[in-house]
């Protein structure tokens, strides 16, 4: 099994299909910290991180921005005293794609 965190994101086309139950479940057991949520009416990937405090968070939250920038692949973040929440998908096709695991990956190394 590739280990996601190395893997190198593939470029995405509209018309590509999201992964279906089976691929993300396949996956996710890389990322046992993480859920596939439906928000919004779009299946994401998920997870929240807990901090001593406000600017903690901040710092992880501007270090996920860093990652994502580096990937051209960006997700929710959601910023609020001692916690932020993380949700990876892909918007092109609104749904999730092996990237949004790969970026799941690499947000749970700059979480140490
Ligand atoms: C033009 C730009 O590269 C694209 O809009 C990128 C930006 N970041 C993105 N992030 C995510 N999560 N999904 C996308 O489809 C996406 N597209």
């Amino acid at each position: 099994m590739l280990r996601l965190a190395q893997t190198i994101c593939e470029p995405c086309s509209k018309d590509t299909p999201p992964l279906d139950k089976s691929e993300c479940q396949a996956y996710l057991e890389q990322l046992p910290e993480w859920r596939i949520v439906e928000h919004d009416g779009i299946i994401k990937l998920s997870r929240s991180f807990s901090f001593y405090d406000f600017a903690k968070a901040l710092t992880f939250t501007q270090r996920v921005g860093e990652i994502a920038e580096q990937a051209g692949h960006h997700p929710m973040l959601i910023t609020e005293w001692g916690k932020t929440t993380v949700m990876w998908w892909t918007h092109r096709i609104n749904g999730l794609h092996l990237n949004d695991f790969i970026l799941a990956a690499r947000t749970d190394e700059v979480a140490e």
